[in-house]
């Protein structure tokens, strides 16, 4: 197995939005491997209302449900905060391994905290995953909840954390503004379902994947479609692929741009609007090239509903297309749809080889495969 060398140790503030030196150690991208076709928006333009930019928004959120977003300008706090994160994503991963699981909180039914490593399955077959993340409660770091048990290296980071997430929310309480528009709903109707203050599943996840054995690469982290609204990620490595819409489709590499963020909608956005915006599925694999030998660290913040909001069609737009004649949704709330998501594939609740099916989100939908 390869050996690790990559150091984000320095904390460095970074200039425009620019990649630390550290990145600069990094293989770059290979050439010649074909990307998954994601818009690259502007976040100055869109805080400007700019009317092509907003178009080429919407597009992109009906479209393939991802973009990129331009945050140099108006985003460098928040890519400096990501930068520090980074860092902190190191310090929490080389904690002895039992250090880290006296903060995997699943007896409890709670999805913060740690994920060790093939905890979750990544398939039908019962293959597990390779990958360790940790998940920070934004209830917890504005204190809308009591705090969570965590390691000092985190505890010790709560203003970093928060910064972070105020940033990130901010960027999506934009995204709900414009896709309100859009979907011309009654005014704040999304942000009203997203309030800040008010508890949520919203977290930040610190993701960690080692490099795999060269005979050995698999996929580290399962399909899926994101369980909440939007999701704000920051890549380095490759390794993230999705699959565009349309029954012969392939599964593409997204690759990272510095400077930008990778945005995506996940299922609750799709039932909201009924399957007019989309949710892509997407996994992680073995970063592509020479990439593939160093240790691929990923930063997100996840926005999802408010916990008591239903996971269901919003009424008062004439956009919003009508359910079926006879459809009749499920009745469930964010909370509950978020645990379902989250605990659906771990082995320790389910087993190996439980129902694949009974845990899925907006996957079939998302597929738009009407043959
Ligand atoms: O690490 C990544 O690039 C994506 C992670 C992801 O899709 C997730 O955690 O839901
Ligand atoms: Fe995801």
């Amino acid at each position: 197995m390869a050996t690790e060398t990559l150091t984000y140790t320095n904390g460095t503030t970074t200039l425009n939005g620019h990649a630390p030196p550290s990145q600069t150690s990094l293989p770059p991208f290979p050439v010649d491997i074909p990307t998954a076709p994601l818009l690259r928006i502007s976040l100055s333009k869109l805080q400007a209302n700019d009317t092509e930019e907003v178009e080429r928004f919407c597009h992109a959120c009906e479209d393939l449900g991802f973009f990129y977003l331009d945050l140099r300008g108006p985003g460098d706090e928040i890519l400096d905060d990501a930068n520090k994160l980074f860092d902190v994503a190191e310090q929490l991963y080389d904690l002895p391994l039992e250090e880290k699981q006296k903060y995997d909180f699943m007896s409890k039914k709670s999805y913060f905290g740690y994920k060790g490593l093939g905890a979750a399955v990544v398939d039908r077959k019962g293959r597990l995953d390779r990958n360790e993340f940790y998940n920070v409660s934004k209830d917890d770091i504005l204190e809308v909840s009591d705090p969570l048990p965590a390691p000092t290296c985190l505890a010790n980071q709560r203003d970093l954390f928060k910064s972070f997430m105020l940033s990130a929310h901010g960027i999506v309480s934009m995204v709900l503004k414009l896709l309100n528009e859009h979907l011309e709903l009654p005014e704040r109707t999304l942000s009203k379902l997203h309030e800040l203050r008010r508890p949520s599943g919203d977290q930040v996840r610190l993701i960690k994947a080692p490099p795999q054995p060269k005979d050995d690469r698999q996929t580290a982290l399962g399909e899926h479609t994101d369980f909440g609204s939007v999701t704000v990620l920051f890549n380095r490595l490759g390794g993230l692929q999705v699959l565009p819409p349309g029954k012969d489709a392939e599964w593409c590499y997204v690759k990272p741009l510095s400077g930008h963020a990778i945005i995506n909608l996940g299922d609750a956005m799709v039932k909201f609007s009924n399957g007019l915006l989309r949710s892509n599925i997407h996994r992680v694999v073995s970063p592509p090239g020479a990439q593939a030998d160093h240790t691929r660290y990923s930063l997100v913040y996840f926005a999802r509903p408010n916990n008591e909001v239903l996971m269901q069609r919003l009424s008062g737009s004439n956009k919003i297309p009508e359910l079926d004649a006879d459809e009749v949704e499920e009745d469930i709330n964010a909370k509950d749809w978020i645990i379902r998501r989250a605990m659906g594939h771990r082995v320790a609740v389910h087993g190996k080889e439980h129902d694949w099916d009974a845990f899925l989100g907006t996957e079939v939908k998302s597929r738009r495969d009407n043959s």
